[in-house]
C-alpha cells in the first residue's frame, strides 16, 4: 500500500493481522471518567459490507469515530492495511477512507456541485482547478444517486434526503478504499435507503455503516457488528447474529424470526403489544442457548 508507506511509519509485524484491510484490537474509549467503549475486537476484510448495530446509546458513533480518527482511543490500537491509525499523516488516511455522517454539515450556499468537489480534496488541494476528467467523475457521482438535476442548487436548500445522497456521491468522488457511514439512511424514504446501500455495494469497496433499521441491515450487509453498553456482544453473518434471544436481549424488543423469501437472511416481524412477553421471550432464548 504505497499511501500508507508515506506516513513514515512501521507496519506491525503480527501476521494474524496481514490480509485485513481494518483490525481494531481491545479499543477502549473513555470521556473523562465515562466508560462508552471496552475490548472491542474486530477485523474488515477487503470488500465486505458490514453493518453495526446497537440500541441508541449503545456507542455505534463513538465507535465509527474511533476508526475515523474524530477520537483517539483511550486504550487498545486500530490498525489499516496493517499499520497504526494513529502513524497515519492526515491526508493519507483521508485518501483511503471517506465518511458520511448522519448530520448534514453547513455548506454556506456552495453548490451541490461544490459539495461534491470536496472529495477531490484528499488527492488535491484549495488551489486545484478542477480538471474536465474532474467534472466528468462529479457528474458521474451525481448521476449516480439521482442529483444530477439539482447540481446547481445551493446544499443547504436541499431536504434531508437529498443532502445525504449529495454526501454520498462526495464520498464517490473521493475514491476510498474504505467507506464509513453513520446511519447513512436515517433521512432516506425506502426506495432510496435500497438504492443507497445497493449503490455503496456496488462501488466494490469495503463498507462499515450503522444502522436502526436490522430488517434493512439483515437484507444489505454480508456481516452484522452488534455493540451493547459500549461492548461488542455479536459479530457474523445476519441469519447467525439476528435471532430471537438477541432482540430480547440488545433491543428490548419481542419477536419472531422467518429466512426473507428473496435473499433468505433473516425477515424480522415485531410484536407490537407484548411487552409483558418480553421477558419469557428472553428467558426462552436464553434456554435454547
Ligand atoms: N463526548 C461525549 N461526552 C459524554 N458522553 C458521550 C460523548 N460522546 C458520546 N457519549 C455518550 O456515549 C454513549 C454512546 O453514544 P453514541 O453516540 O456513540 O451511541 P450510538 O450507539 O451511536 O447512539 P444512537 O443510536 O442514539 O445514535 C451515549 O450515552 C452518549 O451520551
Amino acid at each position: 500500500m504505497q499511501r500508507a508507506a508515506q506516513a513514515n511509519a512501521t507496519k506491525t509485524s503480527d501476521p494474524s493481522l496481514s490480509g485485513q484491510q481494518l483490525v481494531v484490537t481491545d479499543l477502549g474509549w473513555q470521556t473523562g471518567r465515562k466508560v462508552i467503549l471496552s475490548d472491542i475486537n474486530f477485523h474488515l476484510k477487503q470488500g465486505e459490507f458490514v453493518g453495526l448495530l446497537g440500541p441508541n446509546g449503545a456507542g455505534k458513533s463513538s465507535l465509527l469515530r474511533c476508526l475515523y480518527r474524530y477520537h483517539s482511543p483511550t486504550t487498545g490500537q486500530v490498525y489499516y492495511q496493517g499499520q497504526p491509525l494513529d502513524t497515519y499523516i492526515q491526508q493519507a488516511y483521508a485518501q483511503q477512507v471517506a465518511v458520511v455522517l448522519q448530520e448534514s454539515p453547513s455548506f454556506f450556499n456552495l453548490s451541490v456541485t461544490d459539495v461534491v468537489e470536496l472529495g477531490l480534496l484528499p488527492r488535491t488541494s484549495i488551489w486545484h482547478r478542477t480538471s474536465l476528467n474532474e467534472q466528468q467523475q462529479v457528474q458521474q457521482a451525481l448521476t449516480q444517486v439521482a442529483m444530477l438535476d439539482k447540481a446547481k442548487q445551493s446544499f443547504d436548500s436541499l431536504s434531508g434526503g437529498e443532502k445525504q445522497r449529495v454526501l454520498i456521491a462526495r464520498a464517490i468522488v473521493q475514491q476510498p478504499s474504505l467507506l464509513i457511514m453513520d446511519e447513512p439512511t436515517s433521512h432516506l424514504d425506502v426506495k432510496y435507503q435500497i438504492q443507497i446501500i445497493n449503490l455503496a455495494k456496488s462501488l466494490g469497496i469495503t463498507v462499515l455503516a450503522s444502522f436502526h433499521d436490522l430488517n434493512l441491515a439483515s437484507a444489505m450487509c454480508d456481516r452484522l457488528l452488534v455493540l451493547s453498553n459500549g461492548e461488542l456482544v455479536a459479530d457474523g453473518a445476519p441469519n447467525q447474529v439476528l435471532t430471537q434471544p438477541l432482540l430480547a436481549k440488545v433491543f428490548g424488543v419481542n419477536a419472531q424470526l422467518q429466512p426473507h423469501p428473496e435473499h433468505g437472511s433473516p425477515l424480522i416481524t415485531y410484536h407490537y403489544r407484548s411487552e409483558n412477553k418480553l421477558e419469557s421471550s428472553a428467558e426462552q432464548g436464553a434456554a435454547h442457548d
